[in-house]
């Protein structure tokens, strides 16, 4: 609720909070690990410091299951990077301003790149459970937005080209897809499946799009991520179970960690 009341504000006392926490005053990079990817930060490195987001103004811990909830400051190279440890939802019950007050806060810590990662969906035909996918554009299904008012953020390019082909760079293997953004929580029926690839989706989950367009409002780079831990619904005849979902993301989890600290070291 506080983010909600002090929108604009509640990121930079955030940021400040952090500031004293860690004794680093300026991350000029973050990443936000979703699901199956927290084992992943192992890889990236050491935290020098970490705060309970429950600590930190603006934040509630993360109720989705595998999250942890916590942010950490770890040297990458010879740089501080920002990683925080899971995601606020809408379907959890939070408005928009809120799902944002991670990256947000992250811009107002200094963050000119921030690196979105989540678990997904696969959609597309090629897709294989464990694939990391990079994303190439973004379908908002969500009817929500974090903007408000005449605020016409442009979004050509907001999964930024360069930084793809870095990541590409890092891993040549990696392939590119659209991701659909949904609330949730419910997954797809098989006909909404057919509807999201009709529509040009590849990648389905219930996150980022809406992280994604607050960081192109503040300016910042966005290169994000998906782990496929599922087919999506109809794909394949099987049923979904969260609890795979996880699973999967532990098993890819050295993977992900190698490509993550590929990218951040670059
Ligand atoms: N909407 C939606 N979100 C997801 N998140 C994951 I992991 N898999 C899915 C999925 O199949 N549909």
């Amino acid at each position: 609720m506080l983010a909600e009341r002090t929108a604009g504000g509640v990121s930079e006392l955030a940021a400040e909070a952090i500031a004293e926490r860690t004794g680093v005053r300026t991350h000029r990079v973050a990443v936000v690990l979703g699901s199956g990817w927290q084992q992943a930060a192992a890889e990236i490195g050491e935290p020098a410091a970490s705060v309970p987001m429950a600590e930190v103004p603006g934040f509630e811990t993360p109720t989705a299951q595998g999250h942890q909830g916590t942010i950490h400051s770890v040297v990458v190279g010879d740089a501080p990077v920002l990683l925080l440890m899971g995601r606020q939802h809408l379907y959890e019950g939070h408005a928009p301003g809120q799902v944002v007050h991670n990256v947000r806060t992250a811009l107002a810590a200094g963050a000119e790149t921030v690196l979105l990662t989540n678990a997904a969906g696969g959609i597309r035909e090629d897709l294989s459970v464990g694939e990391a996918v990079l994303i190439s554009d973004h379908l908002n299904l969500t009817g929500r937005t974090p903007l408000e008012g005449a605020n016409f953020v442009d979004l050509v390019d907001a999964w930024d080209p360069e930084l793809r082909a870095l990541a590409r760079e890092v891993d040549p293997g990696l392939t590119e897809g659209v991701y659909a953004g949904l609330t949730g929580p419910q997954y797809e029926t098989p006909a909404e499946i057919r509807m999201l690839r009709t529509l040009g989706a590849d990648l389905v989950g219930m996150s980022t799009v809406l992280e994604a367009i607050a960081c192109r409002e503040g300016g910042a780079k966005v290169l994000g991520i998906s782990l496929v831990t599922n087919l999506a619904a109809g794909v394949t005849g099987a049923h979904l179970s969260h609890a795979e979902v996880l699973a999967e993301g532990h098993a890819a989890a050295p993977r992900l960690g190698k490509l993550l600290r590929g990218v951040l070291e670059r």
